[in-house]
């Protein structure tokens, strides 16, 4: 998967680089690519932003310099892109998006500030290609970087080959429907509480059961709204004191 993210803060990026996505681009299963968005202005200030039209709060990102840099990035690999604008008023990010995300072949992130970007830049490129505004969460931000860095963390994990154990992203939580349980390691006792039992049982049947009842019992708790989304066969006789 090839990734661009254009940007007038590159370095709050250099993160993608790091570990597990530094891990994967240098075994080529990610090709990350940033763009300063400043690269394509042409006045001394490298001005990027403008008054907005009708008035209000803050500065709107400009279209002209948006287009010169997106024709530029876009271009500059044969690969279809899937052109992704985080926003405060975008759809929401889930796992599914991010299922979805790892099916392409490329993604390339237009990361704005002040109050975003002129909304001729997203309505012309939907003629051209796919483009989804999104938004990771019921939160405000000052731009679009923290969420390009949450969302290609959620995509590339689910790459083949990023994770050292594929089991890990099969069976973390919301990949199906419910939050995970808690989880345990050495030593069995620690500060006078001790592992559950049944964990220590070797009893494999036992054990999903516990695990299964734990996480469907936090999801109740914490996220009803996860439980009550499941479609109905993904219930079980013994889930439903749930
Ligand atoms: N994704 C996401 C997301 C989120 N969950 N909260 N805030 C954002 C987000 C994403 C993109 C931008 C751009 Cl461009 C400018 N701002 C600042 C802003 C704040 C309030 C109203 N208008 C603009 C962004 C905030």
């Amino acid at each position: 998967m090839r990734i661009d993210v254009v940007t007038i803060f590159p370095g709050y990026l250099a993160p993608l680089r790091e570990s597990l996505l530094g891990r994967a681009a240098d075994a080529g299963l990610i090709e990350v690519a940033l763009h300063d968005l400043r690269s394509w202005t042409h006045d001394v200030h490298q001005t990027v932003d403008d008054a907005p039209y009708g008035g209000g709060p803050g500065m709107v990102m400009r279209p002209q310099v948006w287009g010169e840099a997106l024709d530029a990035v876009i271009a500059s690999d044969s690969r279809p892109p899937r052109l992704v604008v985080p926003a405060p008023a975008g759809r929401s990010f889930t796992q599914a998006t991010a299922r979805a995300y790892a099916t392409e072949q490329r993604l390339v992130f237009a990361c704005g500030r002040y109050e975003g970007i002129d909304q001729r830049v997203v309505d012309h490129y939907s003629r051209q290609f796919p483009v989804d505004e999104v938004s990771i969460g019921d939160y405000v931000l000052v731009g679009g970087e923290a969420a390009v860095l949450v969302i290609v963390e959620a995509v590339a994990r689910l790459l083949p080959g990023v994770l050292g154990n594929p089991r890990s992203a099969a069976e973390d939580s919301f990949s199906d429907g419910l939050l995970e349980g808690p989880a345990y390691t050495r030593p069995e006792v620690w500060r006078g509480q001790a592992v559950p039992e049944v964990l220590r049982s070797g009893n494999h049947g036992a054990i999903a059961r516990w695990r299964r009842d734990r996480a469907l019992e936090r999801t109740a708790k914490r996220r009803p709204d996860l439980l009550a989304a499941l479609p109905e066969d993904r219930l079980d006789a013994a889930d439903q004191a749930f």
